[in-house]
């Protein structure tokens, strides 16, 4: 089944065509990776299926059904929760209040919010800081955390935005089997990443946006090894003079 689908998704900024006539279908239970270029729109296709951002053009399809016309809260309510790239946790409130917050989409009383907020901490490795202040979270800690609050509205979409960005290689390391536990247990997700390790060993499937537009997709493997791929990285005529490197190494 498709969980979520874009259709001819276009957002115009001013003169500015940040997303154009962008289409991908990401499939139930799937980790598929949304990668590109700085500026690519990637953060702004996440704002358009979720709810932050209406489209100048096309659908946005959630298991079946037309949300386009949804705002955020509505979506959450169906199942599509989003991280932050930067982000930016109640400073004042614990990690455990922090979390509860997601956790009120669900849960009405406060003692069940608090209850759900503790069980997804364990599940992301945060229940040892409970009750530390958020200001107090390294940034692997925060990038736990903002991974946490978006899995307390208990999602069936979960949409990362650069969660292992500014993490190191062993942070990085320890958090892929947290992401894929998440999936096991029937999350759907759908990430934006520039840390290419984690796509590799994540995803099933992956779409290359470049400059607004949907340029690639496949296996991560293909994809990265795609000529057109390459050159949205690293500039015009970058494919050949790798091939030609790869020629003289040979
Ligand atoms: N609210 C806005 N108003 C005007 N322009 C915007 C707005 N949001 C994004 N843009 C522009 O749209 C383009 C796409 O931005 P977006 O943040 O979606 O790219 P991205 O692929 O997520 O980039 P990065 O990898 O650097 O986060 C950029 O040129 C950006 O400056």
């Amino acid at each position: 089944m498709i969980l979520l689908s874009v259709e001819g998704l276009s957002k115009r900024f001013g003169g500015l065509l940040a997303v154009d006539k962008a289409s991908m279908a990401v499939p139930e239970g799937s980790i598929t990776g949304l990668i590109g270029p700085n500026g690519a729109g990637k953060t702004t296709l996440f704002a358009l299926a979720s709810g932050f951002l209406e489209p100048s053009a096309g659908r946005v399809l959630f298991a079946g059904e037309d949300v386009t016309a949804e705002p955020p809260h509505r979506r959450a309510r169906r199942g599509i929760a989003r991280t932050f790239q930067i982000v930016q946790p109640f400073q004042g409130l614990t990690v455990h209040e922090n979390i509860a917050v997601g956790a009120y989409l669900r849960h009405a009383g406060r003692q069940a919010a608090l209850d759900a907020a503790r069980a997804v901490a364990e599940e992301v490795g945060l229940a040892p800081l409970l009750e530390t202040p958020a200001a107090a979270l390294t940034v692997a800690g925060r990038k736990r955390l903002e991974l946490a609050r978006a899995l307390a509205t208990a999602p069936r979409l979960l949409l990362l935005d650069e969660v292992l960005a500014g993490l190191n290689p062993s942070e990085v390391r320890d958090i892929l089997p947290v992401l894929r536990a998440i999936r096991a247990r029937g999350v759907t997700i759908l990430m934006i990443e520039h840390v290419m390790q984690a796509v590799m060993n994540l995803c099933d499937h992956v779409h290359v946006l470049a400059q607004g537009r949907m340029i690639a997709e496949g296996p991560p493997r293909a994809v990265c090894n795609d000529a057109a791929v390459i050159e949205a990285y690293l500039g015009h005529g970058a494919a050949a003079r790798m091939r030609a490197e790869g020629g003289a190494h040979a």
